[in-house]
């Protein structure tokens, strides 16, 4: 088939990398000139394991291509996948302008029959808007062309994103009409056994689901989150309780982990767009807000460690951090938990040198202020960001900091005291070392 990819990030790339692995023809279109010359380069704009090798081969052998020129890609395509970013607007709405915008372009371009895809993460409702802009724009042209609007929501986590789209637990597809459920069946026929994971449904349907899904993930943690507070109070250790409950197939072991709060660039905006709709729907969703709400005071859980310890005024103290990425296995720091400690430390007069194993060139971006004001500085290994440290903190359990040398840690320290945001050590174990040890529900 010969698809085009408008929207070349996280989800667009690794979708179109995909699709070209299968030997599909894949254009790939992007508005970001740079990003779109590097990829022509072979240089990637984001760290993702195991895409590089399907970018640069793909692109080699000519099935995968790059441009920011959409009308040139529409000419032979019968695909298109809306890709672009749905961020929050300020009521906490997904913004759909650059959905809109790429549907009224391929209006204004479209020729021949073709199926339009929402692969971006949208509000239940927003096929017909894009339905209506591309209709706008063929009324103006004075043209008649048929085409089906399709909603096949993106289930990808990243730092395993081409695993997850290669092996798919399941390919939702919402659809109104059969031509255009057959064309989706026969593009993801060649995936991991995926005959027996495709879900077919209405296209409200299937864009509720992508809410769902990502909203009951964020329960469960800020769930955990919860419970984890109220085993701090009761002396109870929240790991211990993780697995007893994890067992039980019913609930099972994913995304019950405890922690110093989610992050990224999909639950906290999708919560918060859930809300949204609820709230046009006419109703108050009780658990939502909860979720967000815990996880806002999680994402503080540290810090109020931190000053519980050490006393408010934290004039005079430096704090190492590990980990500055919203999750291991990815340089993404949006909306990461780190950045809300950093910040916290510093307002409280504390400086602060953090390290991870891929966000430095990120870091340089998110942290700008705090590195230019002198109160951040970004260490070049992780033991040199503890270098007469008051304490670590450890935000992201990235593998090398999973077992780091205790004794070594104690050497380079100013004060032996670690606060463990993703609880990834043996709290006996390191109070027998001398540390001083603290996690979230332990
Ligand atoms: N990041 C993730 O892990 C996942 C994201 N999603 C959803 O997928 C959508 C995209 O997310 P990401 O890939 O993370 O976003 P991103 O921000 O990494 O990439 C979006 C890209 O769209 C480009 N763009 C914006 N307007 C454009 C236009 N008019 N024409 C061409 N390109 C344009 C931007 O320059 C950018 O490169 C969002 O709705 C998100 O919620 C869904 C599943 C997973
Ligand atoms: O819509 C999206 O963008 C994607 O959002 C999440 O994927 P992602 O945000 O990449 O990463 P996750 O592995 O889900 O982690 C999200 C956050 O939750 C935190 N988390 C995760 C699991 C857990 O048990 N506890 C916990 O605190 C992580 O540290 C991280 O900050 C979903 O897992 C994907 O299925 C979905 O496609």
């Amino acid at each position: 088939m010969h698809i085009t990819i408008i929207g070349t990030g996280y989800v667009g790339l690794v979708t179109g990398a995909c699709f070209s692995e299968m030997g599909n023809h894949v254009t790939c279109v992007d508005v970001d000139k740079s990003k779109i010359e590097n990829l022509k380069k072979g240089i990637l704009p984001i760290y993702e394991p195991g895409l590089e090798p399907l970018v640069v081969n793909n692109h080699k052998s000519g099935l995968l291509k790059f441009t920011t020129d959409l009308s040139a890609a529409m000419e032979d395509s019968d695909l298109f996948f809306i890709a672009v970013g749905t961020p929050p607007g300020e009521d906490g709405s997904a913004d759909l302008q650059y959905v809109l915008a790429v549907a009224s372009e391929i209006g204004h371009h479209l020729t021949r029959y073709a199926v339009i895809v929402d692969k971006s993460t949208v509000p239940v409702g927003t096929a017909d808007k894009v339905r209506n802009a591309i209709q706008e724009e063929l009324t103006k042209r004075k043209v008649t062309v048929e085409f089906d609007v399709v909603s096949n929501p993106e289930f990808l986590k990243e730092g395993a994103a081409v695993g997850d789209f290669m092996r798919p637990d399941r390919v939702v597809i919402g659809t109104d009409s059969l031509r255009s459920e057959k064309i989706m069946k026969d593009l993801y026929a060649p995936f991991s056994r995926v005959q027996d994971k495709i879900v077919s449904m209405g296209i409200r349907d299937a864009e509720m689901t992508k809410y769902a899904a990502n909203s009951l993930l964020a329960t469960k943690i800020s769930f955990m989150n919860e419970i984890a507070f109220m085993c701090e109070k009761l002396g109870v250790d929240v790991e211990n309780v993780r697995k007893g409950i994890g067992s039980d197939s019913r609930i099972g072991y994913s995304f019950i982990y405890a922690g110093c709060g989610y992050g990224g660039s999909c639950f906290p905006k999708d919560v918060q767009a859930l809300i949204r709709t609820a709230g046009e729907a006419g109703f108050s969703p009780l658990i939502l807000e909860a979720v967000e709400k815990r996880n806002a005071m999680q994402k503080k859980r540290l810090f109020e460690k931190v000053i519980s310890h050490f006393g408010s005024d934290l004039s005079g103290l430096r704090f190492g951090i590990w980990g500055l990425a919203f999750k291991p296995g990815t340089d993404d720091m949006r909306e990461a938990p780190a950045t809300v400690v950093i910040d916290q430390l510093i307002n409280a007069g504390a400086t602060v040198t953090a390290y991870d194993p891929v966000a430095m060139e990120e870091a340089k971006h998110t942290l700008a202020t705090h590195l230019k004001n002198s109160k951040l500085t970004l260490a070049d290994h992780q033991y040199d960001a503890i270098k007469d440290a008051d304490a670590m903190l450890l935000v992201t359990e990235w593998k090398p900091f999973r077992q780091p040398d205790f004794e070594a840690m104690k050497r380079l320290m100013a004060r032996p005291v670690i606060f463990d945001g993703r609880n990834q050590y043996n709290p006996e174990q390191l109070k027998e070392e001398g540390f001083h040890y603290e996690g979230i529900g332990r």
